[in-house]
Formats: C-alpha cells, sequence, structure tokens
C-alpha cells in the first residue's frame, strides 16, 4: 500500500516543528526507499527558507536512508555564490548534505559561473535536469519523486510569486525572475508544470505567522502560486506544526498517528 494514495490532499498537522521533523523524516525515508526500490535513484528537490532545517533535523541522523542513491536539485536558487549566505545551496549543504552521503555530482547547484546571468543559469539548469530526467512523448516534463516545497505570507512558493508572469509558464522545465519581491531579486525556479508532474510534492509550513495564509490556501478556492500546485497524478501533502494550522478548517490529520 503506498503511503499517500493519489486523491485529495492530506493535511498532516504535529504539535511542533521537533515532532514536524520527526514527521518528515518518517515520510521521505518512505519515499526514498520506495523510489530507490523501484528505479535505483531517488529525484528530489528541495526549496529554501525555513525548510532545509525543518527537513533535516531528523533525517541528517537516518542511517537507514541510502543517500547515496539521491539526486538532488533546487526548487529555487537565488542567483548568488553558491558560499553566498543567501544560497539556497549553502543552506541545504550546513544543514543536511555535509551529514549525508549524497555524492557531490548527484547534487545540482546553480552554475556558479552564471549567477551574473539569471537567463543563461536557467538554461543550463535546464541542461542539468534533462541528464537526469529522459522524458517521452507522453510526458514532457521531468517527474521528480518528491518535491519540496515552503509557502510564503504572499502564498508564494518557489519563486513563483502572486500576479507574475511566470506563473503561466507552461513550456521551460526552468526559469528565471529578475524582480523577485522577495529578495534577493535574481532567482531561477521550477516552473508548475514540473511541479505538477512530481510523483509526491510535499509542502512545509511552521509558526504562527502562517496561520492566516493556510487558512485562505487550504479553506477558501483561488489562484494563488501555492494553490496552483495540483499534481496531475502524483499527491499533495502538507506538513504543519500546530501554530500554523491553527484557522485551517479543512479535514486534518494528526501526522505523528498517521504516518
Ligand atoms: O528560496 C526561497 O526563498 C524559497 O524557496 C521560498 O519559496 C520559500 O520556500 C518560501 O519563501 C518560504 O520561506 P520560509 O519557509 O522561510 O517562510
Amino acid at each position: 500500500m503506498p503511503l499517500h494514495p493519489a486523491g485529495p490532499t492530506q493535511i498532516f498537522t504535529f504539535p511542533d516543528v521537533a515532532a514536524l521533523s520527526q514527521g518528515l523524516d518518517t515520510y521521505v525515508a518512505k519515499l526514498s526507499a520506495e523510489a530507490i526500490h523501484r528505479h535505483g535513484k531517488f529525484t528530489v528537490a528541495i526549496s529554501g527558507g525555513s525548510l532545509p532545517k525543518q527537513l533535516a533535523a531528523v533525517l541528517k541522523h537516518n542511517k537507514s536512508v541510502d543517500f547515496s542513491n539521491w539526486i538532488v536539485y533546487f526548487a529555487d536558487e537565488r542567483c548568488v555564490p553558491l558560499d553566498h549566505e543567501d544560497s539556497n545551496y549553502l543552506l541545504a549543504k550546513t544543514e543536511l548534505f555535509d551529514y549525508v552521503n549524497i555524492p557531490q555530482e548527484n547534487i545540482h547547484t546553480i552554475d556558479p559561473d552564471l549567477v551574473s546571468d539569471p537567463e543563461e543559469a536557467a538554461e543550463d539548469y535546464i541542461s542539468q535536469l534533462a541528464k537526469t530526467f529522459a522524458t517521452k512523448d507522453s510526458v514532457r516534463f521531468p517527474v521528480f519523486d518528491l518535491i519540496l516545497l515552503g509557502v510564503g505570507p504572499d502564498g508564494h512558493t518557489c519563486s513563483l510569486f502572486p500576479g507574475h508572469a511566470l506563473l503561466k509558464e507552461a513550456t521551460n522545465w526552468c526559469a528565471y525572475i529578475t524582480d523577485s519581491p522577495k529578495p534577493p531579486s535574481e532567482r531561477i525556479t521550477l516552473t508548475f508544470p514540473v511541479l505538477n508532474h512530481a510523483h509526491h510534492v510535499a509542502f512545509v509550513a511552521a509558526g504562527a505567522g502562517k496561520q492566516d495564509m493556510l487558512h485562505q490556501l487550504l479553506d477558501t478556492p483561488g489562484h494563488l502560486p501555492a494553490q496552483m500546485v495540483k499534481p496531475v497524478t502524483g499527491t499533495l501533502s502538507w506538513f504543519v506544526d500546530d501554530a500554523a494550522a491553527a484557522k485551517i478548517t479543512s479535514t486534518t490529520h494528526k501526522g505523528l498517528e498517521r504516518l
């Protein structure tokens, strides 16, 4: 039985961020094992913000996970050098990669030589994706095993911001943005068709500051970027702590009991 058969959005709640990290560990370890069993690798895209820390807290100590078969991309990345404090890669490295044995060549970073040219950097990222994902005529987009997303107070996810032209991107796998309202302004980002072709997509959100946005995103229909994440055949899950979940009226599940 798959953990999350395709179907409606599942919302898992946790009493606090420590428990949320435990739930994420269980979820990611299971999907990793399933994917490696199925096709010898686990393809995962990771966002920035608070996610890498929440993801890694328990997972980085999990010796049962075969990190040697992970292939990692970034759901979005800021156009800064890899050792810059704003780099999503640096954050994921210090929180997770430094603790586990993902082969360096399996970690797909923005090309540090192209950070001053976001358009080129996005094109290069598409070339990198093409090395991992063989696409078929029927599916013209990469199919990640898992994409992990955060959500901003305005409902953005990845570097896909409300009202931005990138929300309409239907062809390119990765796009660039030079006017991100969240600094830094220059970034590259996976696009909706890629997010929506993944086997599994999970949002992670914690803290009272996310209460109102989560209520809006999950309880009322709308077209904010996070609401445009609707996997075609994959599953969609939310991992939230009780503080962030306080105003959600849709059905939620206690994650520690359910996962
Ligand atoms: O690089 C980025 O800026 C992110 O990938 C971005 O989409 C982030 O996930 C959200 O802004 C949530 O950030 P927080 O988790 O810090 O609220």
